[in-house]
């Protein structure tokens, strides 16, 4: 679906993207992530030919980087705000890009369907929410078809409700079979739509897989509140009796799982603790979610 090999970028003596080699498998949702200014966008406009590599390669949809006019036809994408015209409707600014791309304006009851307007395609644009606009400028990036997708933060400024339905939508674009590429701040959010992961840190790739996968590098962790303070070393006594080393946390206790079952451990450490006579206010499994073990990576522990 999508391959690149060195990709590189510098303006001036700065490098944008160093040496990138990574691959997306055809019929994923990728959630593209990196701090500000790590290459995403650099990276996104020499995937669609708008910018031109400093050195490397790459193919998308069987194609080579060097002739992005061989597959642009066929990867739609949003990569700033949609800029379309305020006062035309978004019927007809559709219609209008059709005929400028080459599309079939046929298709545009189709895609306002597909992104939620069609009831709100007679309307203008410049009425638009944010959240219309941005499904407004999928509808455009997928006139022709698109195999691939990629959108530059999509749910930039967008209200929690927007977020839902952009969420929504990425989910249904990506069940026709169709691959997706998007990038986001957003972890919560791309945790929730995206089945493989690329992270890019100052311009290199730290981590290119299936996003279950990340996720669970970091085991779970056991969180213990005991009902008396004063019972927190003798709890974490008991802890290290079951095998476990027990982090103290103010007042409460961190335990680390790495590969052990967390209801299992869970259940040990309740009935050792019940068996010592002490008393868990709280006993939690907290398991690693996208966001904190991103954190951790970019932090530099060991994720
Ligand atoms: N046209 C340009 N000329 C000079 N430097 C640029 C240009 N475009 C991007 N850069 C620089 O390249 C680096 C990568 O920028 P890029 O916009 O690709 O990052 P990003 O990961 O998309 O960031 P953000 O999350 O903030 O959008 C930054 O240091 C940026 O300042």
């Amino acid at each position: 679906m999508l391959t690149t090999h060195n990709l590189t970028k510098r303006y001036g003596g700065r490098t944008a993207v160093d040496g990138l080699t990574m691959e997306l498998p055809r019929g994923v949702v990728a959630g593209f992530i990196g701090p500000n200014g790590a290459g995403k966008t650099t990276t996104m406009a020499m995937l669609l030919g708008l910018v031109r590599p400093t050195a490397g390669e790459g193919t998308v949809l069987g194609r080579s980087l060097s002739h992005p006019e061989r597959y642009v036809s066929r990867v739609g994408a949003l990569l700033e705000g949609p800029a379309l015209w305020p006062s035309l409707t978004g019927h007809e600014n559709l219609q209008v890009l059709a005929r400028l791309g080459g599309h079939d304006p046929r298709r545009v009851p189709e895609v306002l369907r597909l992104v939620g307007l069609a009831d709100r395609g007679g309307d203008r644009f410049g009425t638009y929410s944010l959240g219309m606009k941005q499904r407004l400028g999928i509808a455009a990036a997928l006139l022709g078809e698109p195999e691939l997708l990629i959108l530059d933060e999509p749910t930039n400024g967008l209200d929690p409700a927007g977020m839902s339905d952009m969420r929504d939508l990425i989910s249904r674009l990506a069940a026709e079979d169709r691959s997706v590429l998007v990038s986001s701040h957003l972890l919560g959010e791309l945790e929730q739509v995206c089945d493989w992961l690329l992270i890019i840190e100052q311009g290199r790739l730290a981590y290119a897989g299936p996003a279950g996968e990340f996720a669970t590098r970091s085991g779970a962790e056991l969180v213990l509140f005991p009902a008396e303070q004063a019972d927190l070393e003798r709890l974490a006594t008991v802890v290290a009796n079951e095998g476990l080393a027990a982090e103290r946390a103010g007042d409460h206790l961190v335990v680390p799982l790495g590969e052990r079952d967390p209801r299992l451990a869970a259940a040990t450490v309740n009935r050792a603790a019940a068996n010592a006579g002490l008393l868990l206010a709280e006993l939690r499994i907290d398991r690693p979610t996208l966001e904190s073990t991103y954190l951790r990576m970019i932090e530099g522990e060991p994720a």
